[in-house]
């Protein structure tokens, strides 16, 4: 085993797709959640001749540096924050970062989320003696957008900065071009990403994070991951709204309406549980093919759960109409992730002839949207050859 300290870095991690569960899970209810391959890649590179750290996020327009010697002067408000078993940040460390990075109280834009995020992993996991080091993270992932690009920017960091720093090991090779990290060495990926997702969420459940982390699908409650290891094949289609919102103001919102109606919204969240075992237990006995009939379940589950968000005032009217095209072709789609614009899953059931997605794509298309079609789970988080990394990665990493 060697430490990766002085050498250039390449690590990606994958966005995910939230089947149900979105918000309920927030309040410990199940959600299932698989990895999608549409990734964010970060190139760490050590910068021999500066006293500087410098951040480049290409997809948002931000590029800052720091000089080390100021941000020194902060460790010790961050210190404990390796040892201590709750992960996130203080409010104590929140307001001095909002310091550092000239944030306003309360602001939610996507640049001080980011750079908040990156101080905080940065000052926490690198400690004592701080790094100069370049970072550029960019993605194929729209930005807000319910796809959880904030936890595979965070799972990224991460990974990235545990290992610049020599807390991880550089991963035993599986092949020469992309590796992964062992099941413990994962674990304190996600144990800090978590901490990332904290500072740009607010109050996450921990599912992106996990998805981001491991790939694949798996279902989640409380803190607790179980992989589920065989799928059926899963054809669905992304569509992104483009309508911006922001997963902590939504997450918060659904808060307030849980106390100011509980006996009224419990009720919606066990809901949304049994549609989760409702899922996973169809997945589970159409591993080897799904009949027509789960079909029919799968596409009823949707329905229910995206009235159900309705109802917690997550929905918009760009996902109302979403919904119509699409169930004007016979299809079912409900939103994905925080909702309130963003992005909404449909699936693709296999005796849908392509003419009529293509039809469903271009109206999508005409409304203003933008749509993917894909199947569920990628890998986890991983560490690249710079040679493996595809050429829009590799282009946007270095050129940036
Ligand atoms: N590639 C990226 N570059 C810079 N910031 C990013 C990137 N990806 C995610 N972020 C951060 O994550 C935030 C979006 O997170 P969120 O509102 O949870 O939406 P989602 O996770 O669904 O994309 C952005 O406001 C930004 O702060
Ligand atoms: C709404 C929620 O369930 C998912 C948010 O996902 P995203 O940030 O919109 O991709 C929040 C959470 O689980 O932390
Ligand atoms: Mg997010």
């Amino acid at each position: 085993m060697s430490t990766m300290a002085g050498r250039e870095l390449f690590v990606s991690a994958p966005g995910k797709v939230i089947l149900h569960g979105e918000h309920a899970v927030v309040h410990g209810k199940v959600a299932l959640a698989a990895g999608l391959n549409l990734r964010t890649f970060l190139r760490l590179k050590p910068n021999k001749n500066n006293s500087t750290v410098l951040i480049n996020l290409p997809n948002i327009g931000t590029k800052l540096n720091w000089n080390i010697s100021d941000l020194q002067a902060l460790v010790p408000s961050f210190q404990d924050s390796l040892h201590s078993e709750a992960v996130g940040p203080s409010s104590e460390q929140l307001d001095i970062l909002k310091t550092l990075a000239g944030v306003s109280n309360g602001s939610r834009d996507t640049e001080s989320l980011a750079v908040l995020a990156f101080l905080y992993l940065y000052l926490s996991i690198c400690g004592q003696e701080l790094p100069s080091l370049e970072i550029v993270v960019w993605s194929r992932l729209p930005t807000g957008a319910g796809l959880g690009s904030s936890a595979a920017y965070s799972v990224c960091l991460s990974a990235a900065l545990l290992t610049a720093s020599g807390k991880l090991a550089y991963p035993e090779q599986e092949n020469i071009d992309t590796t992964r990290w062992t099941q413990t060495e994962l674990t304190l990926i996600n144990r800090w990403a978590f901490g990332g997702e904290k500072v740009i969420h607010g109050n996450p459940s921990g599912v992106d994070n996990a998805v981001a982390t491991w790939g694949g699908a798996l279902r989640y409650q409380a803190g607790q991951i179980t992989p589920i290891e065989r799928v059926p094949v899963l054809q669905i289609l992304l569509t992104n709204t483009r309508v911006p919102r922001s997963t902590k103001a939504l997450v918060a919102g659904v808060k307030d309406k849980l106390l100011k109606y509980p006996n009224i919204l419990e009720p919606l969240l066990a809901s949304i549980n049994a549609i989760s075992e409702e899922c996973q237990r169809v997945l589970q006995v159409g591993v080897d093919g799904l009949s027509k009939d789960h079909y029919s379940v799968l596409e009823e589950l949707i329905d229910i759960n995206q009235h159900h968000l309705n109802v917690f005032g997550v929905g918009h009217p760009s996902l109302d109409r979403l919904c119509q095209v699409t169930a004007s072709h016979g299809l079912h789609s409900k939103l994905t992730g925080a909702g309130g614009g963003g992005c909404a899953v449909t699936l693709l059931r296999p005796d849908i002839e392509a003419a009529v997605v293509d039809t469903v794509k271009h109206q999508l298309s005409e409304c203003g949207y933008q749509c993917w079609e894909t199947s569920i789970g990628a890998p986890g988080v991983s560490l690249h050859s710079s040679s493996s990394l595809p050429e829009d990665a590799i282009t946007s990493l270095n050129g940036a």
